[in-house]
């Protein structure tokens, strides 16, 4: 297994209790409601919180281990980090946020293409838009060659489309490096089109009961209503004459 986490920590209003494995390559989508526990379980996995107890190993080496009270800082760990509002460096160009924690200076390079960004790489932060950035952020991240990469509702700002191409070339590229990832999102379709194990947190637990339910309201969502759904042309037309 790639990375293991075990973790339990006292929050507020519940304990967060939470086992599972990410084999390499593989995504392990989190859905929950607000609150359940996710950013705070990603935060844990990065170091930038500790559990109460716990243990997380990665390729095999512990990086958290509570009863041997070890707990390794976020930047010994090579884990990245993508939230929902980038992190850019706003003094830095597109290129130099990029090569900053670059392993690799090529492979760098050859991500700003593959995301369609090169031709701005000379830009700040401020002036990229929004899914710019993102793309921005993803390439930073990758670039690291992380051991593992954390997610946190990264596509949720993007239009449709970007959101669609973004997350589907994100799973391919850490499929090609055999990263295991850990995606947290509220949007169920992305966590069924991203994940290869689907994890439901609630109130800080594992809740087969509620993603079961989650599951049955998406379907309910996407049966055709009566007289079924117009396909796209039909639809097209119904609008353009509305
Ligand atoms: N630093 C903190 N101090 C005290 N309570 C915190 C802290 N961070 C989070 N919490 C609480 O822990 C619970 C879980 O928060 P967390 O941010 O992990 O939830 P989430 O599932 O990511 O929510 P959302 O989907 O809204 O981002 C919440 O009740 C929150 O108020």
């Amino acid at each position: 297994m790639a990375l293991s986490v075990s973790a339990r920590k006292q929050l507020p209003a519940f304990e967060l209790k939470i086992s599972f494995s990410v084999p390499a390559g593989n995504v392990l989508a989190v859905i929950g409601p607000s609150g359940s526990g996710k950013s705070t379980l990603l935060r844990i996995i990065a170091g930038l919180d500790a559990p109460d107890r716990g243990y997380i190993a990665l390729k095999g080496a512990p990086l958290v281990d509570t009863q041997a009270k070890l707990i390794l800082p976020p930047q010994r760990r090579h884990i990245a980090l993508v939230f929902q509002d980038h992190g850019l460096f706003p003094h830095m160009t597109l290129k130099e946020n990029v090569l900053y924690a670059a392993k690799d200076k090529h492979m760098a390079i050859a991500l700003l293409e593959r995301f369609g960004i090169v031709s701005l790489r000379g830009n700040l932060p401020a002036q990229l838009s929004g899914g710019e950035r993102q793309r921005g952020a993803i390439c930073q991240a990758l670039a690291m060659k992380p051991a593992a990469l954390l997610l946190d509702e990264p596509f949720s700002a993007l239009d449709l489309e970007n959101r669609l191409t973004l997350r589907r070339e994100v799973v391919d590229l850490t499929k090609a490096m055999g990263i295991p990832v850990v995606h947290v999102t509220h949007d169920l379709h992305e966590a069924l089109d991203v994940g290869d194990t689907l994890l439901a947190l609630r109130m800080g637990r594992s809740d087969e009961q509620w993603k079961q339910r989650q599951l049955t309201l998406l379907a309910e969502e996407l049966k055709p209503r009566e007289g079924g759904i117009l396909p796209a042309p039909a639809m097209a037309e119904r609008l353009a004459a509305s």
